[in-house]
């Protein structure tokens, strides 16, 4: 079964899943990132984000190989722009920013990166992606020359997340921005999931377990954790076990 269908799946029977972003720019030793990978195989994360809104260095592709070389947790690239369209991941998120109105972030892109990725055996999975504002300026929202949905206008959050599903987008992905000092509120993710029926994706600022929780609570399917791994990968421990708990109940 392919990325998608599983997260279908699981949308279907309220369970939850974790990626743990990697953003190849901020891989120092490979020692490091093997601890990383050792660390989300034993809390049964569900997949490698990789990408990043500018990527300075050309160490994307042993990232990628480093992770495949030790587990078989899925990697799916978050690609900032189609450079870093990698054909050794598993899996692309086709990122349509529909938060803003930057045509090269809407469609231009893409129609650059369709026929090489036509070339590879990367799933595409057709994704919404959605900034909120979180307090301050995110390489995204600076990168991407787009202004966040503020945070507190819960319907048009809901509206443009509507409004993607309807265009055929696959998934959503309410991103508050890698870092963010404020993450994705709980009345904001709530007001997008009843929106749509499509799995959501949240991630931004996620950065202690009680975040976690009330980002699935409100309706997340999946969430990512990045910034937050980098200081304290022992997070991931706490986040997965209350994760996994849920799952085995089925709440
Ligand atoms: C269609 C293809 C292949 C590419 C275009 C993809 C689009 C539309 C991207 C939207 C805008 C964008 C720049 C997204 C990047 C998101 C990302 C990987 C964020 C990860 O965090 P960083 O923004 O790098 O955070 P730091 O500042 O912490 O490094
Ligand atoms: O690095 P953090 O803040 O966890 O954010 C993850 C991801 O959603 C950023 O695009
Ligand atoms: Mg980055």
């Amino acid at each position: 079964m392919n990325i998608l269908q599983t997260l279908r799946e699981k949308h279907q029977q309220g369970k939850k899943s974790i990626a743990v972003l990697v953003d190849p720019d901020k891989v120092e030793e490979p020692s490091r990132l093997l601890q990383l990978i050792n660390l989300a195989s034993e809390n049964c994360v569900d997949y490698f984000f990789v990408g990043g809104s500018l990527v300075t260095t050309t160490n994307q592709s042993q990232v990628i190989k480093q992770i495949k070389d030790n587990v078989t947790i899925p990697v799916v690239l978050f690609p900032g722009n189609t450079m870093q369209i990698e054909p050794t991941a598993d899996a692309l998120l086709f990122l349509s920013l529909i938060s803003g109105r930057n045509p090269e972030l809407l469609i231009g892109q893409h129609v650059i990166a369709a026929p090489i990725i036509k070339n590879t055996k990367l799933e595409v999975i057709p994704t919404g992606y959605m900034l909120v504002n979180s307090g301050r300026v995110t390489s995204v929202a600076y990168i991407s020359n787009t202004t966040p949905i503020p945070d507190d206008k819960y319907s048009l959050a809901a509206c443009t997340a509507m409004a993607g599903e309807m265009l055929g987008l696959q998934t959503i992905y309410l991103d508050a921005g890698s870092g963010a000092e404020k993450e994705i509120n709980a009345r904001m993710i709530a007001a997008v999931r009843k929106s749509i029926n499509v799995p959501l994706i949240v991630g931004g600022g996620i950065n202690t377990s009680q975040k976690a929780r009330t980002a699935l609570d409100a309706g997340a399917d999946m969430i990512v954790i990045g910034n937050a791994l980098e200081k304290d990968p022992e997070l991931l421990t706490e986040i997965s076990d209350h994760v996994y708990e849920r799952n085995q109940s089925g709440a």
